[in-house]
């Protein structure tokens, strides 16, 4: 903890010597120091384990990651799959019988007596070489398009059954930090390696064809030459694998510095940010921090390429060894007759195919397995996420006609959280009510009115419409009863009808009629396109609106949906006073026997309120109207009191009367 308030210091405060600091990279002590805990951040853990798994355990991982991949690429397309899978055996079979057809030219090459003639006798294993080749190479093209076709077919099927799922969820599932964790990577990372495990795991195919290949065809031809292409492979093989190793490791060391880098850039080029970027003259500081962090980055990736290129020359000079030894054996074996001539130059053209191979696969299946660990974390994800899809659950329905809706001793914590946000809380709503929530900042008012929405589930107590339990309805079929005007509501990128309608276009009347009852009728009148008016200035033509522009627009669409509740939080803390009188004059007056839960702050706006609760750390600790509560003279009537008084300080000649 004391870490973490460290770094937290040290990213906030501009560092004195600016100058010194700018001109050299900072060391990495200093920067594992400033942010150990990002450095430990859990995401990071699969880097780690990569550079401590051998090959070895790789390999007897692998077959799993490869089924997984199969069957992923098999739900994705089952043609594309089936093509790239039984085209590349097919190209390896084409490969071997090509490679053994070149000894027969070889052989007739070699063969005593004048040129033309052997030239002639070449031919007919020629042709079938050159066939072998041609058919080999459109094989392969067809299976290399295959799975082209099959990676963005991949990509659609792991994207849409993410946002399947976090759209589905219950809402307490995005409060929990290790379900956010899980969500996180992914989303991140997992979602992106399942078509490049797919990718991987048909170049492992690729490859061991390949070497199945050349190792066959060296087997016919002599088995002491099969040693000698494991012998050219190996060095290559290793540094391929060491050269990706010192890279994830790097990543490793770098990924603090990479989530930082990420949320300056986030700081400096959001148009969110921008505006108070510039009033506190930010500008310099946040330049400074990513300068700092980006000089790090480049020192750790320089050193990286240096001691990458030392490995590549390393495995280079060892292959070429290696090749040397190959060719001196094969000169011996040659000499010793134990091949004649044409196998010998066979063996050559197998081996330098098969070495291109080998090395191929001993990087296709690094990168396999690395893509596969990641790929788990996407398929750990869904598991998870399935099991809290609220399915298979209640069928109840509420009813039509409700009279009551009653609140019975309702408790609720947050996942993770220490404390109860409701402690047994008890009301009652009648049909065609407006009943208020008030209390002080913290004191669970909206807490309340999501598990009224179905949002959460309460851990006791119960709310029930007449004599039906929230329990026993499905939420959808809730959440087509109510409608809710949220504390914090979106800014949909999307045209102003859209944001009203949100999907459901029930008319243009109703849109109209909402609008007007919102005042959001005013803002789209003053739009270029009115309600076809996209609202987003990130796209051409989009317009912004401001803080209470967008809240008439909330309100809007809450009116819009012919709902039996209406729940209200906060509706009016972005309006001006004139939109905020219209407002709660709209929800005191409505005639279409909405029942209204109405949460504020503006307490002369509950006044008129059917009944008040209030609310105080989850619980209620006074009832009644208006008038009770304030000859209660408890907090209702200390904190009306202390509104009431700040407009008569502000003008004493006005009497307000706080009752
Ligand atoms: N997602 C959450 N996870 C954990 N705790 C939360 C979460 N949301 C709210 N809380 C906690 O629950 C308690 C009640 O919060 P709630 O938002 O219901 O208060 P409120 O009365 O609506 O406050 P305000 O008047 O400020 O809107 C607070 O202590 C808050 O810290």
């Amino acid at each position: 903890m004391a870490s973490r308030r460290r770094f937290s210091v040290r990213f906030l405060l501009p560092k004195k010597d600016n100058k010194k600091d700018r001109a050299r990279s900072p060391e990495p002590r200093e920067i594992s120091e400033a942010m150990p805990d990002l450095s430990e951040h859990r995401w990071t853990r699969h880097t780690g384990e990569l550079v401590e798994t051998s090959m070895r355990t790789m390999a007897t991982r692998l077959p799993a990651v490869i089924a997984q991949s199969a069957r992923l690429a098999w739900r994705a397309s089952r043609l594309d799959t089936a093509v790239t899978i039984s085209l590349n055996l097919a190209a390896g079979f084409f490969t071997a019988f090509g490679l053994l057809a070149t000894t027969g030219v070889l052989t007739a090459l070699f063969a005593a007596g004048p040129t033309p003639d052997r030239v002639r006798a070449a031919l007919p294993s020629l042709v079938v070489v050159a066939g072998a080749a041609a058919l080999r190479a459109g094989l392969q093209a067809i299976a290399g398009w295959a799975q082209s076709r099959l990676e963005p077919q991949v990509e659609r099927l792991v994207e849409l059954r993410l946002y399947e799922l976090t759209t589905a969820v219950h809402l307490a599932a995005l409060d929990d930090s290790d379900f956010l964790d899980d969500l996180q990577r992914a989303q991140s990372r997992g979602m992106a390696s399942a078509p490049r495990v797919v990718q991987t795991a048909v170049d492992v195919l690729t490859g061991a064809v390949g070497v199945i290949a050349a190792a066959l065809t060296l087997g016919v031809l002599h088995p002491l030459l099969l040693p000698l292409l494991l012998l050219t492979a190996v060095p290559r093989g290793w540094a391929s694998v060491r050269s990706a190793r010192m890279e994830y490791l790097t990543e490793l060391t770098l990924v603090g510095v990479a989530r930082r880098k990420w949320i300056l850039s986030d700081l400096m080029a959001d148009r969110r940010h921008a505006a108070e970027v510039r009033s506190f003259t930010m500008r310099e500081f946040l330049l400074e921090e990513y300068d700092r962090f980006a000089a790090y980055e480049r020192g750790a990736k320089l050193k990286l390429a240096r001691r990458q290129t030392v490995v590549k020359i390393f495995g280079d000079i060892m292959q070429g060894l290696a090749t040397g030894a190959v060719y001196l054996a094969l000169g011996l074996m040659l000499w010793k007759g134990l091949v004649p001539l044409a196998v010998a130059g066979t063996a050559v053209l197998a081996i330098r195919a098969g070495q291109s191979s080998l090395s191929n696969l001993v990087f296709a299946v690094n990168r396999c397995y690395e893509e596969g660990l990641y790929f788990g974390d996407y398929l750990t994800f869904c598991n998870e996420a399935e099991t809290r899809v609220p399915e298979g659950g209640p069928s109840g329905t509420l009813p039509a006609d409700f009279e009551r809706i009653v609140v019975e001793d309702v408790t609720f914590t947050y996942p993770g959280a220490q404390r109860a946000s409701l402690n047994g809380i008890s009301l009652e709503l009648r049909r065609g009510e407006v009943v208020a929530l008030v209390g002080e900042n913290g004191s669970g008012k909206t807490t309340l009115a999501k598990v009224m929405a179905g949002l959460y589930d309460p851990d006791g107590g119960d709310v029930r419409w007449d004599d039906v339990s929230l329990h026993d309805v499905p939420p959808q079929h809730l959440w087509e009863h109510i409608a809710v005007i949220a504390q914090e509501y979106t800014h949909w990128p999307m045209t102003a009808r859209q944001n009203i309608t949100m999907g459901r276009m029930d008319g243009d009347a109703l849109v109209l009629a909402a609008a007007r009852a919102s005042g959001a009728d005013e803002v789209v009148d003053g739009l270029a396109k009115g309600y076809d008016t996209l609202l987003d200035r990130r796209f051409d033509g989009g317009a912004e609106l401001s803080g209470g522009q967008w809240q008439r627009l909330a309100v809007a669409r809450g009116f819009y949906r012919d709902a039996p509740l209406l729940i209200c939080d906060e509706p009016t803390a972005a309006l001006d006073a004139r939109a905020e009188h219209h407002l709660f004059d709209r929800i005191r007056t409505h005639s279409d026997g909405r029942t209204v839960l109405l949460i504020t702050h503006r307490l002369a706006s509950v006044r008129q309120a059917d009944r008040i609760y209030v609310l105080d750390k989850g619980v209620v600790i006074e009832e009644g109207d208006h008038a009770a509560l304030m000859a209660l003279g408890g907090l209702y009537a200390e904190l009306y009191t202390l509104q009431a008084a700040a407009y008569q300080a502000a003008h004493p000649s006005e009497e307000v009367d706080p009752v």
